[in-house]
């Protein structure tokens, strides 16, 4: 066997453990243990109990449980408790199929049914949307809860000769360092189980890796892709070993160097999805949903109620490389893509090229900006909008004087997205429709989508 040339930090993990006992906070005072009747569940995964009238926290625990559990921490409004153990457990609570749960911040609800997980999140985003829907109201898209994740960053760090690979802890900056990662998708679990291995046991290869800043996994029509981002030189001849291991584990491997902005990657090299009928190009930095099969049944939920007909022109609003862009041209007269991104702009161009798309065409522009021109003059009939975090408020002014019968808005953030809808409600738009897109299982996100008409 040769000898490895880092250790792994698995030592430092806390034993496997069925409870989520995070949020320690050494440096404050611990409070007694005491019993808890819980109550309900924050979007994070946090169990909500009473105690004197005072809101507590707890990291782990699930409504309907009793437990106990030790203030860490108090604020003037509510207080924070580490789970110490749990009396009655909820009927709902399962054994986390993950054994890095218990440190690792990817994941906030391994520890309840994936049917329950759902069950909330639709209740967490009913509270977000009360002035729109009742929970009745909202459908439920989903589909695998396990091995769904075609991409993901993974955080690396040399500390003592020691490697740390894998996810920032919950709420902290430290790395966990992971063995398998089992929400991937089975070719990039495979990928970083080869990559890991090579970077602990080979002396000539590991040595990257204190010269890593990150690396990205990516898997797609093309197959899987590794992206090491560089914080320092590494020799030709390390990196020609490296393309080396790429060959032999048949993943496409790419370098962003330090100081470039991303990595310079060919036309050739670049990748490749599959939504609708259509293949979309994009570079491996690229904005793409990364839930392959959730984003297959987004688009097709998305078409049925936008219906696009031969009358329609319509502006797809933060459109990446044309994810929606392009399902949509094939049953409008005409679309127009909009996005900042310069780089995803001509992204979208060559694939509507590519596809054949002639009435479809992509603008660049920046959408916090309150007006522009160039997008209101098209005699718009409907709009589809996937902003990021932030949401669309300082566009939708713009928006709304364009008149548009249906808006279509999709949301990764159920907070600004309830911003936005009272804005639209405000301006008589109407919600006809509202999905919950389970996009992100085991984890506190969630997607929506919103139907308004006027
Ligand atoms: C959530 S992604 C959606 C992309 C695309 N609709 C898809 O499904 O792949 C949001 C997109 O908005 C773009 N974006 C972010 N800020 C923007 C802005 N101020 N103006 C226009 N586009 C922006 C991002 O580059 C990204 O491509
Ligand atoms: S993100 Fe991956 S490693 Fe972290 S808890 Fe979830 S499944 Fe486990």
């Amino acid at each position: 066997m040769r000898k490895r040339f880092f250790t792994s930090n698995k030592a430092a993990s806390s034993p496997r453990s069925h409870r989520k006992n995070r949020g320690k906070h050494p440096s404050q005072p611990m409070g007694p243990i005491r019993y808890f009747r819980v109550e309900g569940l924050t979007h994070e995964g946090k169990g909500v109990a009473r105690a004197d009238g005072k809101v507590t926290f707890i990291a782990g625990a699930l409504p309907g449980e009793k437990v106990t559990a030790q203030v860490v921490k108090s604020n003037r409004r509510f207080d924070e408790a580490k789970l110490v153990d749990i009396e009655q457990p909820s009927v709902h609570r399962v054994t986390p199929a993950c054994s890095h749960y218990a440190e690792c911040g990817g994941c906030s609800f391994q520890h309840l049914t994936v049917e329950q997980q759902r069950e909330s999140k639709k209740i967490w985003l009913q509270g977000q949307l009360r002035k729109v829907c009742s929970t009745d109201d909202i459908m439920l898209l989903a589909d695998s809860a396990m091995g769904y994740r075609r991409r993901a960053r993974l955080a690396i760090r040399v500390v003592d000769e020691q490697l740390l690979l894998g996810f920032r802890g919950n709420g902290t900056q430290q790395i966990v360092s992971i063995d398998n990662c089992i929400v991937l998708t089975e070719p990039l679990q495979q990928t970083f189980v080869a990559l890991k291995s090579v970077l602990l046991e080979d002396a000539v290869l590991g040595c990257i890796a204190a010269k890593l800043g990150h690396v990205e996994l990516l898997e797609d029509d093309k197959g899987v892709s590794v992206l090491f981002r560089l914080t320092g030189n590494v020799e030709q001849g390390i990196r020609t070993k490296w393309s080396a291991w790429a060959e032999m584990q048949n993943v496409e491997l790419y370098w962003q160097f330090s100081g470039e902005n991303r990595a310079n990657v060919s036309q050739v090299a670049r990748r490749q999805y599959q939504v609708d009928d259509f293949a979309l190009r994009y570079h491996p930095q690229d904005f793409i949903q990364v839930n392959a099969a959730m984003n297959a049944k987004m688009v097709e939920q998305a078409m049925q109620w936008l219906a696009p007909s031969q009358d329609d022109v319509i502006l797809d609003l933060f459109c990446g490389v044309g994810n929606f862009s392009l399902p949509l041209a094939k049953r409008a007269k005409q679309v127009v893509g909009v996005e900042v991104q310069e780089s995803m702009v001509k992204a979208g161009q060559s694939n509507a090229q590519t596809n054949h798309l002639s009435n479809l065409s992509f603008v660049a522009a920046d959408l916090t900006q309150a007006t522009n021109k160039d997008i209101t003059s098209y005699g718009v009939t409907k709009v589809l909008l996937d902003p990021p975090r932030a949401g669309a408020i300082e566009f939708l002014p713009s928006l709304v004087k364009l008149k548009p019968k249906q808006i279509l808005y999709v949301s990764c953030d159920a907070a600004t997205l309830a911003r936005d809808a009272e804005y639209l409600l405000e301006k008589r738009y109407k919600v006809k429709r509202v999905a919950m897109m389970d996009m992100f299982p085991q984890t506190a996100h969630l997607e929506t989508m919103l139907l308004f008409s006027r």
